[in-house]
């Protein structure tokens, strides 16, 4: 009661934040601000694939930060497998989940920290009693912008099969109002990153039927926002995360068939629910897990500062975002500050042992007691009224 306790935040050192390609510049800068408002020095490497966001970092970074605390290295896989093998006190690593083993495995040999911010795919419930145009346009624009290349883009559809078509009429139409007739001249919808990227997503077609969509056109890397019916669970585009504008509607009977299809899964970076029914809503939030959830959107929980962003199980592990990139890049310091003075107190836990002594340290520490010994609680009163006497200068 007299002694004064609190939690001091800690730089941990020296942190490497390895950067994914599909939002190459907030990927790296927003943990960065963090790690430096945490007193850390930092070593950013950059997607290589994004080679053009990388180089500017490289190039911009210095100009505005001591280059004796922050360092952009850039380099593909044998760079960043060198810079692994040097020890660092945190290691923040966007990206796939395989890389995200390798980063791990070579993080545990110095037992360092990491948070792996890595995907899956996450499933939209779109409910019968639900706007159904709402839901729509928002899914249409979260799992379509960025041509579908965002780690939280709702990756399949689940609803009831009395429901397929009216989504893919009102998806199409939405479509139409964001990107016009000819999405290929929309300055607004992007491409897909590279050649290899390109091939994967047309291979997840195979034997698809498509409801809406499916050019392609490689010279270019373009793929139409598209959506396929009647998707069985056990097909290719339903075994790994598409990162690509493809949208699978998997029918299922219910809600209750829902959360059992998520559950047989890994568990998702992200979870959306449409519906107007909020008992639902909780429902399915709380019969499943997933990194995070946003009901009646998509993406939208990533953006508020005030909430903690990362994955669970394979989607990832340990947070950021806000206030919480700066206890992820700290070390939460517990401190007790006692006093030489009243060593009194302190003999309950010096030998000899006593069953008194015992009594004591349950009341203190366990907050149990003895009914019988009411003379016990007197004496605690008493214990009280000298720490508030302590406190306010009396003692
Ligand atoms: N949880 C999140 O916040 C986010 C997760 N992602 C996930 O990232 C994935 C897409 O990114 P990737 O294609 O992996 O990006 P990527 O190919 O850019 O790789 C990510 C980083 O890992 C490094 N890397 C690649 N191979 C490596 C190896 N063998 N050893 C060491 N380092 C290596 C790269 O140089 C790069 O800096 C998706 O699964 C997506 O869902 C993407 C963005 C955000
Ligand atoms: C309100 C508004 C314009 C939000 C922008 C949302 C956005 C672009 C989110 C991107 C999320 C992100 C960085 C995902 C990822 O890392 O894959």
């Amino acid at each position: 009661m007299l002694d004064e306790a609190y939690v001091q935040p800690e730089p941990l050192g020296v942190v490497l934040i390895i950067g994914a390609w599909n939002y190459p510049f907030v990927l790296t800068i927003q943990p960065l601000i963090g790690a430096i408002a945490a007193g850390n020095a930092v070593i950013i490497k950059p997607s290589e694939l994004s080679e053009k966001t990388a180089k500017i970092l490289a190039e911009l970074l210095p100009q505005y930060l001591d280059q004796d605390l922050y360092a952009v290295i850039n380099g593909g896989v044998k760079e960043t497998t060198e810079l692994l093998k040097q020890r660092f006190d945190h290691i923040l690593y966007t990206g796939n989940t395989a890389v995200g083993k390798i980063v791990m495995e070579a993080a545990a040999k110095h037992l360092t920290p990491v948070t792996l911010e890595l995907g899956g795919k996450s499933p939209c419930y779109i409910d019968t009693d639900c706007d159904l145009d709402i839901a729509c346009r928002r899914i249409t624009w979260g799992k379509y912008m960025n041509c579908g290349q965002t780690c939280i883009a709702p990756d399949y559809v689940l609803c009831e099969p009395s429901l397929q078509n009216q989504i893919v009429q009102k998806i199409k139409e939405t479509v139409k109002e964001f990107y016009g007739e000819n999405i290929k001249e929309s300055p607004d919808y992007e491409r897909i990153i590279n050649l290899r990227h390109f091939k994967r997503i047309l291979n997840l077609l195979e034997g698809q039927k498509i409801a809406f969509g499916g050019e392609t056109d490689e010279a270019t890397r373009y793929i139409a926002p598209t959506i396929l019916t009647d998707v069985d669970p056990e097909a290719k585009v339903m075994q790994e995360e598409i990162f690509g504008p493809i949208l699978p509607i998997v029918p299922v009977k219910n809600a209750d068939e829902a959360i059992k299809f998520i559950n047989s899964r890994e568990k998702p970076l992200a979870f959306y629910i449409f519906s107007h029914n909020d008992k639902l809503v909780r429902r399915m939030i709380d019969g499943t897990s997933s990194g995070g959830v946003t009901a009646n959107d998509v993406i939208m929980h990533f953006t508020l500062s005030s909430l903690p962003f990362g994955g669970v199980g394979s989607s990832g592990m340990g947070v950021y975002h806000g206030k919480y990139t700066f206890d992820t890049f700290s070390h939460q310091r517990p401190c007790l500050l006692k006093s030489l003075k009243r060593e009194g107190a302190n003999k309950l836990r010096y030998p000899p042992n006593s069953q008194s002594k015992v009594d004591w340290a349950k009341f203190f520490l366990l907050k149990r007691f003895n009914k019988g010994k009411l003379a016990l609680l007197f004496l605690a009163f008493l214990g009280v009224v000298a720490a508030v006497l302590a406190k306010a200068g009396y003692y």
